[in-house]
């Protein structure tokens, strides 16, 4: 054998993963930003070993912690998001090597409505502004009182109710931010070409749909953007969109700041084309900026919503590392085969025909019996569960490894 080869073999083995006996090895998880104790502790301490600092996990369990420039070494299995936005991580190099990207969508959806909400409110009665000027007040001769009635009237805002919210992505988020909306009394225009049949079930049916964005836009008093950041949502709102608002109308921003392109956004401030912005992420050109309200990326910062991304992603990850099972990964599809006391293997492979067939051809050729099976596929992508009734030699895992198509294979014992 030469020392690729063994070198090769390994690895292979660092991926068979086995349960139940004294020996087995943990799986270890590296972390990376604040996530809740809560949810970490679904990885129980008898077979997980976390921590900041390790170096080749098996998974890696991280909030915003931009992944883009980061080496991932090999050893990653499954990549867990504590929260709904996926632009952090490479999702598409991922994929090609047959890792699944894990997040916890819905789970932030509740903390996020709430501060967009609070953001409605922050514009429309100018609260920043009128805190300051509180905040800035000295009662030195006993004038208090009367400077407060005599300026508050540099504070007077709007009403919600009766004016119109354009919300747009209709998923988790936007859905939520458009009910409550409707409580408060706004009307609700709503745009979002790829509504899932579920957003539309829990939409308030009064929400009016818009047949565009541009239509959405020029209804909107105020504009509330609930996208996922992706090549075709960067830079939605650019001058010509931003030019689409009725004039005076507020942007609120809790999705990206890619989303709202800023040289557009700061000239619509300058001239007071916009009412206001109101946005979860800071940038240079916004601090101190007239008519910019800047929250430090605040949406998904409550114990509720980092408790419930925390162990969402945590059972995902767990599920997946010791049964092989998927759900809610990003890139790959949804995939469960009840578990039994055989050994399993996990495979992702490229959605191509002849998959199955080679996989399985090589098993029968060593004369391996196979006791349940299950291959889903989902895009560019598939995930082929075998359950079969002995282990595999790190060998067999390198053939089937070798595969053209096969992205990673692993056995669970
Ligand atoms: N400020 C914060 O702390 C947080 C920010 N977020 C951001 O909010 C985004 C949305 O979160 P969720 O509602 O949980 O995600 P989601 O996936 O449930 O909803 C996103 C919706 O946007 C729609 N969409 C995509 N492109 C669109 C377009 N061009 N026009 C209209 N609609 C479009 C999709 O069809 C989907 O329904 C996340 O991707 C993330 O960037 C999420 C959680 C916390
Ligand atoms: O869930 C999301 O997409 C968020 O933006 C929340 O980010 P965080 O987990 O608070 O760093």
């Amino acid at each position: 054998m030469d020392t690729n080869q063994s070198g090769l073999n390994m690895r292979l083995a660092e991926h068979i993963t086995v349960s139940s006996e004294g020996n087995e090895e943990k799986f270890k998880i590296k972390t990376y930003n604040n996530l809740s104790p809560i949810g970490l502790e679904k990885l129980s301490s008898a077979r997980y070993e976390i921590g900041s600092e390790i170096e080749y996990p098996d998974a890696i369990l991280l909030r915003s912690q931009d992944l883009h420039n980061v080496v991932i070494p090999d050893t990653v299995k499954a990549v867990g998001r504590a929260g709904s936005g996926v632009n952090n991580i490479p999702v598409d190099e991922l994929s090609a090597r047959g890792v699944p990207v894990f997040n916890a969508p819905g789970a932030n959806a509740n903390a996020v409505t709430e501060l967009t909400i609070a953001g409605l409110l922050m514009a429309a009665r100018n609260i920043p502004e009128a805190l300051a000027f509180v905040n800035g007040l000295k009662d030195e001769d006993g004038g208090l009182d009367a400077r407060v009635e005599q300026s508050k009237c540099r504070f007077s805002g709007i009403e919600l109710a009766g004016k119109t919210l354009g919300v747009v992505g209709l998923g988790a988020i936007g859905v939520k931010v458009s009910n409550v909306a409707r409580a408060l009394g706004l009307k609700v225009v709503g745009f979002d070409p790829q509504m899932t049949l579920e957003n539309a079930w829990r939409l308030s049916s009064d929400a009016i749909p818009a047949d565009s964005l541009n239509e959405l836009l020029s209804r909107s008093d105020f504009v509330s953007l609930h996208v996922t950041l992706n090549d075709q949502t960067r830079h939605l709102m650019d001058d010509i969109r931003i030019g689409k608002m009725k004039p005076n109308a507020t942007l609120l921003n809790f999705s990206r700041a890619e989303i709202v392109d800023e040289a557009a956004l700061l000239a619509a401030l300058d001239t007071a084309m916009l009412r206001a912005y109101v946005s979860d992420f800071p940038s240079p050109a916004l601090l101190n900026r007239p008519r910019a309200i800047v929250l430090p990326h605040l949406g998904a910062s409550t114990k509720e919503a980092e408790e419930n991304c925390a162990r969402m992603v945590c059972e995902q990850v767990r599920d997946f590392l010791e049964n092989g099972t998927i759900r809610c990964a990003v890139n790959f599809p949804d995939i469960h085969l009840s578990r039994n006391e055989h050994f399993r293997l996990a495979i992702a492979n490229d959605n191509i025909p002849g998959m199955v067939s080679q996989i399985t051809a090589i098993l029968a050729e060593n004369n391996i019996n196979i006791v349940d099976m299950l291959n889903k596929s989902r895009g560019n992508y598939a995930f082929t569960l075998i359950d079969i009734n002995e282990r595999i030699s790190p060998e067999l895992l390198a053939r089937l490894i070798s595969i053209k198509g096969v992205l990673s294979a692993r056995g669970i014992a």
